[in-house]
């Protein structure tokens, strides 16, 4: 028969299971296709809660984006379709569930645990870059793990398809005003710099900038106030990562290829030490 990712879905293709928790603007919910005996994640929208939003648009850009990336690391949308009052996402079901059900059982994870799931979501990431699409909203409770322990980023409820702009920009920068140019390092800086925030997470158990108020986590933000506690004892290359990826967005704001390259080089380290 014709592929499926063509074929028109509906309902009664499916049997719904349990619910599996509320991603953005809907519930998700176990369910199986029919014929195919396929394990899905189903995630049922309502419409009215899309216009009362005004996000509708925001999904419909959600969807071309999703149908262009394929990626071991990023939680497959396999298709979508839609009744009078709801829309429903075809979502790959990611066994292991929330990474951050994992994060809280454990405290904190291991270097290596830490190393290898940010190794997946620095060439996540660095895949989505290069399709000029920003995530986000990058944080644990958007990260999912599939039967074998791999990290799947989900729910780009917040994802943007870089503006268009950038393709005028690819030629010389030379002649950009500096709100320009640092438009651009934005663009990007802002997954790499969750990077080093979920790094820190990972390796202490807590975000470094929690504070009792927002504000005073505002603070902590904009002074990159960065501080290491003695126990878990973190390696030296790991809390120079953390201290590069953050550090260098938040004062010097570089390029982002040229942290996701010190990246790339620091857990190449990491990782084989
Ligand atoms: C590619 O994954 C998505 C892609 C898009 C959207 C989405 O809502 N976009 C959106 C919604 C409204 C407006 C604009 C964008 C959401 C997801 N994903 C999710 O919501 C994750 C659902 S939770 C879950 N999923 C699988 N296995 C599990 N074990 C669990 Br728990």
């Amino acid at each position: 028969g014709e592929g499926n990712s063509k074929r028109k879905w509906s309902l009664q293709d499916f049997e719904i299971g349990k619910p599996l928790g509320k991603g953005k603007f809907g519930r998700v919910y176990l369910a199986r296709e029919v014929k195919s005996k396929y394990i899905v994640a189903l995630k049922i929208i309502f419409k009215e809660h899309l216009e009362k939003y005004r996000i509708h648009h925001q999904l419909r850009r959600e969807m071309e984006i999703q149908t262009s990336l394929r990626h071991p690391n990023i939680l497959r949308l396999y298709g979508w379709f839609h009744d009078s009052e709801r829309i429903f996402l075809i979502l790959e079901y990611a066994y292991g569930g929330e990474l951050y059900n994992e994060l809280r059982k454990h405290g904190h994870f291991s270097e290596e645990q830490a190393a290898t799931y940010i190794a997946s979501l620095t060439t996540a990431l660095a895949y989505c870059h290069e399709k000029h699409v920003i995530h986000r909203d990058i944080k644990p409770e958007n990260l999912l793990l599939d039967h074998e322990g791999r990290l799947k980023i989900a729910d780009f409820g917040w994802s943007v398809q870089s503006r268009s702009k950038r393709h005028t920009m690819c030629g010389t920068l030379d002649y950009l005003a500096p709100e320009m140019v640092e438009n651009k390092a934005h663009d990007y800086a802002v997954d790499n710099w969750t990077l080093g925030i979920l790094c820190y997470e990972f390796l202490y158990g807590a975000p470094p900038f929690e504070s009792e108020s927002q504000s005073d986590t505002f603070k902590r933000i904009m002074k990159v106030d960065l501080s290491f506690p003695s126990s878990p004892n973190v390696s030296m290359e790991a809390r120079n990562l953390i201290s590069r990826v953050t550090i260098c967005i938040g004062y010097e704001k570089s390029w982002s290829n040229s942290i996701e390259a010190s990246c790339e080089g620091l857990l190449e380290k990491a990782l084989s030490s």
